[in-house]
């Protein structure tokens, strides 16, 4: 079978300037991808790429096989798409709205009727059929836009940040549906928020300014975003000295008398190393928490890295 997703040397430029440069990937799998970047990193840019909504200044996006520019009908067939406001209609009714967007997808008549109810029954808006979709909750319309992704049911799904604007019990509600969706199905899905990556994805794409700056797993992912600081709370804290003589400890700081924070950078066995020395010098460690680097601090590393 064709990978589902391949792009090749992709470029766009609005004006003078490129958004997205020189992008090549390749997706082959199911389950969820996570697009990540900063605002204006140029994921918006790459997804209405690969969904057809925007024409690029150079290269290909292959779908299951078919070029987007050269066989678009025959690409749609296998991309739904959840833009980051979904294309919805207020004085529709959920059931109206799906059966449109079944129509959209050139999908045959006979079967959309099918298609709508199981799309309503796997975004758990069956009960909302006949409501207006100006009267559904922020939640429950990201539902709508969800189920319009995937009624014909494709092999990619691409979904631009797709909890923005939605409250923590929706988010929790979008996070388990999309988890489902890419049970049988890719997810490609853009993110600025790391722990929602973490959450959801099998793979990492970061894209800054416009290039890809890392590409694999999560697990590679995650150790390559070592843990930058530690806050130690302690009953019997050492001197400075001694917190700086912990190999691998680039700073060591109290910000209270028996609160400290240690610095390091990518060092695979410094928190044990950490631990264990308080441990043998009577430190007696009450709490010892560890903070990941920021994000930015990561795009920056990253694209420095790449450079
Ligand atoms: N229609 C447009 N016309 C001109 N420039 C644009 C247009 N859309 C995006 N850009 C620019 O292209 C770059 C990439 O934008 P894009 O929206 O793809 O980034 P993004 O990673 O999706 O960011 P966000 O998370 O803020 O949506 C940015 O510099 C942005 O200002």
């Amino acid at each position: 079978m064709s990978s589902i997703l391949k792009i090749e040397n992709l470029s766009h430029r609005y004006s003078a300037a490129w958004a997205v440069r020189d992008i090549n990937l390749e997706i082959a799998q199911t389950g969820v991808i996570g697009l990540l970047g900063s605002n204006g990193a140029g994921k918006s840019t790459t997804m209405n790429i690969i969904c057809g909504v925007l024409n690029q200044t150079e290269g290909k996006v292959f779908i299951d096989g078919k070029d987007t520019r050269k066989e678009p009908e025959a690409a749609k067939m296998n991309i739904g798409f959840l833009p980051q406001s979904p294309p919805l209609h207020s004085d529709f009714t959920v059931n109206e709205y799906l059966t449109y967007a079944a129509g959209l997808r050139l999908m045959e008549k006979s079967t959309i009727k099918s298609a709508v109810e199981e799309a309503m029954e796997r975004t758990g808006i069956s009960h909302f059929s006949s409501r207006l979709i100006s009267n559904l909750s922020g939640g429950y319309k990201q539902r709508v836009g969800i189920a319009q992704a995937i009624i014909h049911k494709p092999r990619l799904v691409v979904m631009d940040e797709p909890t923005n604007g939605l409250d923590p019990n929706q988010i929790i509600e979008a996070r388990k549906l999309i988890r489902e969706i890419a049970q049988e199905r890719t997810v490609l899905l853009s993110s600025h928020i790391l722990s929602e990556i973490h959450l959801l994805c099998r793979e990492v794409i970061m894209i800054e300014a416009g290039r890809i700056v890392f590409s694999d797993t999560m697990d590679a992912f995650n150790n390559y975003i070592q843990p930058g600081t530690m806050l130690l709370k302690m009953e019997n804290p050492p001197p400075l000295s001694e917190l700086l003589s912990i190999k691998g400890v680039s700073k060591a700081e109290y910000l209270t008398d028996k609160q400290a924070r240690l610095y390091f950078d990518g060092d695979q066995d410094i928190t044990e190393r950490i631990i264990e020395t308080a441990v043998k010098s009577g430190w007696r460690v009450r709490e010892a928490n560890l903070d990941k680097n920021l994000l930015d601090d990561i795009f920056k590393q990253l694209s420095t890295q790449s450079l």
